[in-house]
């Protein structure tokens, strides 16, 4: 199967659709002829923010609503004393419950029937073998992307167990306490599990912090924050944060399946394929790096967990030859297939039905309210795919000698260690190699392969440096220093050059997260949780799939990605991986717009297969998992205002709308943020923007060691001089560095525009055209 470009009469047809415009809600003023209303400033101590991270204003009356204000450059903010916190009431709206409050012993009996009925659950499930997924099935690949190791599983299980012992008692106790929906999704009623017996498995309690932490990150992120109760925060396997309250249909856990209007919401399939046909649209200047460092960047804040069976083996939801799902008494409590029509032009020449969608672990809250899933990765933008998100995974990829990362070496060429664990390879291809890194979706894609050598390189490359520069310094000494300087090169090119290009100056100002041109930024905050939201890994920052393209033009071969999923044998020829580098920085990503490669909407995982998954359709399935919101609730949330008409994401797109949604409520979050018109300078249009720009602003503020910070608040902070070298990095000097030299001598200096973007001529690797770091500001006197 050919992954099929539409003709050029198709594309005409669909360009111009990104002319939507966003004006302020109606109850903000408005500008008036060119000129700003005046606001008043807000009073003494508040501070004014962008309305999305003030979210509680969507739930106040309008007389509560926090008063407008001017935000630098970009229009009106929100007094705002509520916080972050969605679910930030006052004190008098809180429901208290008085006589039918949760007693100790009331509570202890709900949480007990609760488990009973999970084993039951589990039991019916476990009586048939249909639920079994076999090696060699795209989706036995999709779900070995969420697994980690033995260990990692036995602890999400445990995990799992509990918090689903919650929802069950939640359900049971929002019936019979009669509490409304809205209330529960909101957590205004006293649901604290204080007292209850099973309080002590209550997971986040605080380990005391090693003494490393004062100076070094820990491996699973816990010991950021430093205060009592906060040891955890970002940390891996601690849950998503969110925007908004879950929408839930029973408060809990149940997932939105039903339109405003009351009809049923249409199969997320036929949404991907009404709304997303594959169409060639290359940006006009960024390459397709922008795209993978992308996914570099989602994949080292997260990775959410799957349930499993209680075996850890992966769940299937629908009949073996996916003609149908499975009937419910066979079916798991964690299924939610996607199903497919009988007219779906691709699938029904398969004769398929029926697609694979197993739900997200959700994580305990240690009280009754409403589901969140699992972040199995630090939440921190602090190279977790390079190093691990926990102590185990690091110390496996250490050599334990001169601070460096164990490589294999390959005539002479360091690629990452091979793997025998067939499960990271998601066992579709069988006899392909498989290579380890700190993150289990490393051989994902071919591409992603290779920004893991390149990081990985440069740690060797760093610590090999400082071990001539401090050659008293031990192993340990090295490998921590080493790792201080990649993180922070990583977060250097993470705010300096890629977001930038993704949500544009204008938003970069908004969130306040513009790199300083020298010396520290002092806006560490104790009080900002780093977690990742809901809305930011299940939507906004997956605007990247839209950004794939279907084929790698390389120098010998065009390449179809779905022969490259899971299969990285290729970097074992000698001049492939200088030439996928080369690759993807000058060939154009795609446009974000209504278009999704094939390659990802019919032949993800493949394998060997005739036909994959649709991961537009799992986008889709995955957010009414994780009970996001629609489009228009969150353009309420950012202060624009609400579209009416179909009409409104632009004339060439409604009538695919009109087909795949009944109201325009209904839009889901992810393909109103892709269809908006993109901001000035940038590729996103507001709503991703300010969603993106609220999470990066999470990663600087709430991240202590955040290698901006200064030694006033960041225990590991570099001296002035050594700040200044580390903002000297780019991705160019990087992908120099670390290239094998054979084919990769010279490089574009902005590694992530092509090397036909105006002033963007490739210069040589040697000398110093494109900046590098003076490492000697390490050396120890
Ligand atoms: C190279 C091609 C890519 C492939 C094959 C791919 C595939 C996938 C798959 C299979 C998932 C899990 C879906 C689910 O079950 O919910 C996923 C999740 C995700 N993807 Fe991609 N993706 C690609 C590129 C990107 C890019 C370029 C970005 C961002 C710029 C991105 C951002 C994300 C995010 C944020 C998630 C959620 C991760 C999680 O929390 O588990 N992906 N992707
Ligand atoms: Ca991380």
């Amino acid at each position: 199967f050919k992954l099929s470009r539409s003709s050029s009469t198709e594309q005409d047809q669909l360009k111009g659709h990104k002319k939507a415009g966003f004006t302020p809600a109606p109850h903000l003023p408005e500008r008036k002829s060119g000129l700003l209303v005046e606001f008043e400033p807000c009073s003494p101590g508040i501070r004014c923010v962008p309305p999305i991270q003030c979210p509680a204003h969507v739930n106040l009356n309008t007389e509560e609503k926090p008063k407008p204000c001017e935000l630098p450059g970009s229009g009106h903010g929100l007094c705002c004393t509520t916080g972050q916190n969605h679910t930030a009431m006052k004190p008098e709206n809180h429901h208290h419950l008085h006589h039918h409050g949760v007693k100790e012993v009331s509570l202890a009996e709900l949480l007990k029937e609760a488990k009973n009925q999970l084993d039951g659950m589990h039991h019916s499930a476990m009586l048939t073998k249909a639920n079994r997924i076999e090696p060699g099935n795209p989706e036995f690949a999709h779900h070995s992307l969420f697994q980690g190791s033995v260990k990692d599983r036995m602890k999400i299980n445990a995990r799992m167990e509990r918090a689903m012992q919650e929802v069950i008692a939640s359900r049971m106790f929002r019936e019979r306490e009669d509490i409304s929906v809205r209330d529960f999704q909101l957590n205004n009623f006293d649901g604290e599990l204080v007292g209850a017996t099973l309080q002590q498995d209550c997971q986040y309690q605080d380990a005391p912090c090693p003494g490393r932490a004062r100076r070094y990150r820990l491996p699973d992120g816990t010991c950021n924050n430093p205060l009592p109760g906060r040891t955890s925060w970002g940390s891996a396997m601690t849950p998503h944060e969110r925007l908004l309250p879950p929408a839930y249909v029973d408060g809990v856990w149940q997932p939105r399946m039903v339109s405003v209007t009351g009809q049923p919401l249409l199969s997320t399939r036929d949404i991907s394929r009404f709304v997303f046909p594959d169409v060639d649209r290359p940006h006009a200047t960024y390459n397709l790096m922008v795209m993978q460092f992308g996914q570099f960047l989602a994949h080292d804040v997260t990775q959410t967990a799957s349930i499993t069976n209680r075996d850890g083996s992966p769940i299937s939801c629908c009949a073996g030859d996916g003609t149908r799902p499975l009937p419910p008494a066979q079916s798991s409590f964690a299924c939610l297939p996607i199903p497919i029509s009988p007219d779906d032009e691709f699938y029904s020449q398969f004769n398929q039905r029926c697609m694979n969608f197993v739900r997200s672990a959700i994580a305990p809250n240690c009280r009754l309210g409403a589901a969140r899933q699992i972040d199995r990765v630090t939440h921190y933008l602090d190279g977790s795919p390079i190093y691990g998100s926990d102590e185990q995974t690091e110390a496996n990829l250490r050599a334990f000698e001169g601070g460096r990362l164990r490589v294999f070496n390959d005539f002479g060429r360091d690629l990452l260690p091979l793997s025998n664990d067939r499960q990271l390879c998601g066992q579709i291809l069988p006899g392909s190699p498989c290579f380890q890194a700190g993150d289990t979706r490393v051989n994902q894609i071919i591409s992603i392969t290779a920004v893991h050598i390149v990081f990985m390189r440069e740690h060797n490359r760093v610590a090999t440096i400082l071990a001539q520069l401090n050659p008293h310094w031990s192993d340990d000494l090295l490998f921590v220093e080493a790792k201080r300087i990649v993180v922070a090169e990583l977060q250097h090119i993470s705010y300096k050059e890629y977001l930038p290009l993704i949500i544009g100056s204008q938003t970069m100002t908004k969130f306040d997260l513009n790199v300083r041109p020298n010396g520290y930024s002092n806006d560490y905050n104790l009080d900002v949780n780093a977690a990742v939201t809901s809305e930011f890994i299940t939507a906004a920052f997956r605007f990247g799939h839209s950004t794939v393209d279907g084929v790698f033009r390389t120098f010998n071969e065009v390449i179809d990605i779905p022969d490259v999923f899971f299969n990285p044998a290729r970097l074992l020829q000698r001049s492939f991986f200088d030439d996928i580098l080369i690759t993807m920085t000058t060939q154009a990503m795609q446009e974000v717009d209504s278009s999704v490669t094939n390659g990802l909407s019919q032949f993800l995982f493949r394998g060997t297969n005739p036909f994959g998954l649709d991961l537009v359709a799992i986008n889709l399935q995955r957010a009414r998992d994780h009970g996001l919101r629609t489009y228009n609730e969150y353009l309420e949330l950012t202060g624009s205002r609400k579209i009416v008409n179909f009409a409104d994401l632009g004339p060439e797109i409604a009538s695919r709308l009109q087909r795949a949604y009944a109201s325009p409520d209904d839009i889901e979050l992810w393909v109103g943020g892709l269809l908006e018109a993109a901001q000035t300078n940038a590729l996103l249009g507001p709503t991703f923007a300010d969603i993106i720009g609220d999470q990066f602003s999470r990663f600087r503020r709430g991240d202590r060691y955040f290698y901006e910070h200064g030694p006033n608040t960041n225990p590991g902070a570099f001296t002035p001089n050594q700040l200044a070298q580390v903002k000297r990095t780019s991705l160019a000097r990087l992908l120099c560095d670390n290239s094998d030299g054979i084919l990769l001598r010279a490089h574009q200096p902005n590694a992530l525009l092509l090397p036909t973007a105006a002033g963007n001529e490739p210069l040589s690797c040697t000398g110093d055209a494109i900046p590098r770091m003076d490492l000697s500001a390490w050396r120890e006197n």
